[in-house]
């Protein structure tokens, strides 16, 4: 398969790559519109040990001043999650044709593509991906019709600790916000357990001229929240600004062993009332390490109806978002990059 028919589903394909300096339908302009900092001093991004006794209260301060915060403690055997990283490399490490024959039909589809923000910008990420909705099975029998099982069952003991760990940090998001059980059970959601299934496992190859290209472009995710878990290799940054005055920054997660960043997405920002804000972030690329993660989208069932929680809503103000369900959400992402909530939004006027 050459360069011109993979790019034509707008997909990086490393191995057909032949080049001395990267084409220049991969180098993006705007990569330093903020400067980067490390992740210390003023922006050391908290570590919170899901068995703190004041786990509530970290939590709270993490979503309220940040956005983004990395859990340890979280009950997630090592096992588990060495068995996701090997199945990540053993799956884009298959042929470029292979992983072509599961390509998704759309950017919202789950299977095999490229990132789904490429139609609105100008230039392709120097990533690959695929996204699972609900099982990886019919795929996975494609790309591996004589041994599809190991895939399938290492991701369906993540899908299952994953969403008990999805519902464990919801309730303590919420409990840091003065919601009660009893109310959290009364959500359209209950406890939790109406939960759709989706995740995606990415890849980031290194790339020589690793600052002239970008793995994913900045975006928030518009689920609940999302988890992502990747193989010891940096490359996630997020947009830091404490206030209005304050300068925007690239903070560059750290890699810190056995954790998972949390990222705040578009419907827990709803939920809230605008509480917790969504967290834009963005993965760049190496110069010598192939990154790999697994983003794991905390989100509703489709028809579930997501609006903000009575107990959060300031009777003096009001409601902030309208009703929406994730779709609804999703739909209005696929049609511009950048800023879906904005169509929610009610105006206090
Ligand atoms: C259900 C999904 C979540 C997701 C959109 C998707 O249909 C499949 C991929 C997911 C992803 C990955 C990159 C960032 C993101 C914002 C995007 O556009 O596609 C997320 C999506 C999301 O959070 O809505
Ligand atoms: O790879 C990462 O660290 C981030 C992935 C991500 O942001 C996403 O899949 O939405
Ligand atoms: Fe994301």
């Amino acid at each position: 398969m050459s360069l011109h028919e993979t790019r034509k589903i707008k997909l990086h394909q490393p191995e057909n790559f032949q080049f001395d300096s990267i084409p220049d339908s991969h180098a993006w302009d705007n990569l330093h519109d903020h400067p980067t900092v490390e992740p210390v001093g003023p922006d050391t991004i908290p570590v919170i040990d899901l068995c703190d006794p004041k786990l509530i209260e970290k939590i709270g301060k993490a979503c309220e001043g940040w956005g983004v915060f990395l859990i340890s403690n979280h009950g997630i055997e090592l096992k588990l999650l060495n068995q996701l990283c090997s199945q990540m490399h053993r799956l884009f490490a298959l042929p470029a044709d292979v992983k072509l024959k599961v390509a998704k039909a759309d950017s919202f589809d789950g299977g095999y593509g490229g990132d789904p923000f490429s139609r609105f910008l100008p230039k392709y990420t120097w990533s690959e991906s695929f996204t699972v909705l609900d099982s990886p099975l019919e795929h996975a029998k494609i790309l591996w019709p004589n041994d599809f099982s190991s895939f399938c069952d290492v991701m369906e003991e993540y899908k299952t600790a994953m969403n008990r760990l999805g519902r464990r940090l919801m309730h303590a998001m919420l409990l840091s916000l003065g919601v009660s059980e009893e109310e959290i059970n009364d959500t359209p959601f209950g406890d939790f357990s109406k939960i759709k299934t989706v995740y995606s496992l990415n890849s980031y190859p290194p790339c020589p001229e690793a600052d002239r290209v970008l793995g994913l472009p900045p975006h928030s995710d518009t689920g609940f929240v999302t988890f992502v878990y990747d193989n010891g290799v940096s490359g996630l940054q997020i947009l830091r600004r404490e206030d209005d005055n304050d300068p925007k920054r690239w903070v560059t997660v750290p890699v810190v062993p056995n954790t998972f960043v949390v990222n705040v997405g578009d419907l827990m920002q709803v939920l809230t009332n605008g509480r917790f804000h969504n967290m834009v972030h963005r993965a760049i690329i190496g110069k010598t390490y192939h990154r790999m993660s697994a983003a794991y989208f905390f989100s509703p069932e489709l028809d579930v109806k997501v609006s903000p929680l009575s107990k959060l809503i300031d009777p003096g103000v009001g409601p902030l978002y309208k009703t929406m369900t994730w779709p609804e959400l999703q739909t209005k992402r696929s049609l511009s990059y950048g800023h879906a909530l904005d169509a929610f939004k009610i105006d206090s006027n």
